[in-house]
């Protein structure tokens, strides 16, 4: 189901454009799929990543990479944790929500793919992922836990201690129950002092395509 709706979106790049290449087991799909059209049709496209992860596919398929400092990005495809009705999201359940804000928030076209488990009524129920910067652990978690927050550290599994961003950060994964005005919730956290970029994405998203089991869905 990933792969179809990847897919799908890999088949609306244009020639010539510039895309934001999200992060992800979703994304991974996307960046093949594009790799095997410049492959095959010789379409010339240029990502700018959003990770180490996504860099390092988008290389193995001979898509160029280029960076925000030379250009604009035409398209944006990114992957989700949770989608709301309204298109808000929550990210980062891989570490890599700064960047892909970045990338996202600054594309003419954000495009969001996912498989339909990813639909929610009310986002929640994932833990919202912060990054923070590592010394102000202490005052962020108590900044958090007063806005009702339960927090913990995100720790790694391939290594000791907490995981380590592609920003040299730490990230928190704070669970608020359900989050019912994730629009100003977002810029509200932003204001915590040491709190680098939250998970929320609100009000960018153009287009959501979903894979499901009865085929990909536009929505
Ligand atoms: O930090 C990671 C990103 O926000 C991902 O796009 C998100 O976690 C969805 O990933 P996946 O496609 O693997 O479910």
């Amino acid at each position: 189901m990933k792969k179809d709706c990847a897919y799908a979106a890999a088949d609306l790049v244009k020639d010539g454009q510039i895309l934001g290449l999200g992060t992800g087991s979703t994304t991974h799909y996307f960046i093949e799929k594009v790799g095997m059209r410049v492959r095959d049709e010789g379409i010339e496209v240029m990502g700018i990543p959003t990770s180490f992860q996504s860099s390092l596919l988008a290389r193995k398929w001979n898509i160029q990479i280029t960076s925000l400092d030379e250009h604009e990005i035409d398209l944006a495809v990114d992957g989700a944790d949770e989608i709301d009705p309204n298109f808000n999201l929550i990210k980062g359940g891989g570490a890599a929500h700064t960047l892909e804000k970045i990338v996202d928030y600054s594309a003419k076209e954000l495009v969001i793919i996912a498989d339909d488990s990813k639909l929610v009524d009310v986002l929640g129920a994932f833990p919202l992922p912060v990054e923070i910067i590592p010394s102000s652990l202490n005052p962020v978690t108590k900044a958090l836990e007063d806005m009702g927050g339960e927090v913990k550290i995100r720790m790694g599994k391939a290594k000791d201690g907490p995981v380590i961003t592609d920003n040299a950060n730490f990230i928190l994964d704070v669970a608020f129950g359900k989050i019912e005005n994730p629009i100003s919730m977002e810029k509200e956290l932003n204001t915590i002092p040491g709190l680098v970029e939250n998970g929320l994405f609100t009000e960018m998203v153009d287009r959501v395509i979903i894979g499901s089991k009865d085929g990909v869905k536009f929505l």
